[in-house]
């Protein structure tokens, strides 16, 4: 794997009985770069996220993530990558400052550390009015945004980001890709999945999964032009929906 690579993908595949959820997809993801994952429901983004997070075995095919390889090193990968979706947050029933101290703790940062990063973190998204909160109480994109800062917290060389601004207006969602840029430019690498096509607009590169397979591939400006589309909408359409 160069070094330049964060993720190299060979044809890797999961199989659920006779059913194929991820067929034989390939692909590379350089370092530093927004890579956008995209299909529509049941096309197989979860299941495959899944294999290249460690957390599931691949029926074939191979994949290195951050160096590592899914099928012999998959704790290594978890140690490198920071993983935040819709479904696992944060803490409710904690204060954000709680939540960043218990993540923080997790990812076997010591206290000093931890007080660092939360500083640091109070300070980037202007936490002080909220820092000792409980989680429940704030709004939506408030939770996205300090979500994606915890999934940072052990600077992780990847993350991982399964609709991650899911229910949260465009102005709100705009926002919470500053933070995605401002983690890219300092060399995270960021895998997103999104159903937000204005937010594909917004990646370096984008994938259109569809059954298992990923269907295309490219800038979302090369996209436009092979499928003379305006959009990245239209691009979707076209391609996801047949
Ligand atoms: N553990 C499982 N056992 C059997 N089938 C599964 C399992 N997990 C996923 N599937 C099936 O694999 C297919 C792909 O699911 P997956 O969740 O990866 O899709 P997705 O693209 O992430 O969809 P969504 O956008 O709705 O999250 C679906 O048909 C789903 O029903």
């Amino acid at each position: 794997m160069k070094e330049e690579t964060a993720i190299h993908v060979e044809n890797l595949t999961k199989m659920f009985g006779d059913f194929t959820a991820v067929n034989a997809i390939s692909f590379d993801v350089k370092k530093g770069e927004i890579f956008g994952f995209l299909g529509a429901n049941g096309a197989g983004k979860t299941t495959a996220m899944k294999m290249l997070i460690g957390i599931l075995t691949p029926t074939s095919g191979n994949a290195d993530v951050a160096g590592f390889n899914v099928n012999t090193q998959p704790e290594s990968i978890k140690k490198s990558i920071g993983y935040m979706s819709q479904k696992f947050a944060l803490y409710d029933d904690l204060t954000v400052k709680e939540n960043i101290t218990f993540f923080g703790g997790i990812y076997g940062l010591t206290r000093k550390q931890i007080n660092e990063k939360r500083y640091q973190l109070v300070e980037e998204l202007e936490l002080q009015e909220i820092v000792n909160e409980l989680v429940s109480s704030l709004p939506l994109g408030w939770k996205q945004k300090i979500a994606f800062s915890v999934a940072l917290l052990h600077n992780p060389k990847i993350v991982f980001l399964d609709e991650p601004t899911g229910g949260v207006d465009p102005i709100t969602r705009r926002q919470f890709w500053e933070l995605i840029y401002k983690a890219a430019n300092k060399g995270t690498t960021i895998f997103v999945t999104t159903h937000y096509m204005d937010e594909a607009e917004y990646c370096d590169s984008v994938s259109i999964m569809v059954n298992g397979k990923i269907e295309a591939l490219d800038t979302p400006k090369k996209l436009k032009e092979q499928f003379n589309a305006e959009s990245m909408n239209d691009v979707f359409l076209k391609l996801a929906r047949g």
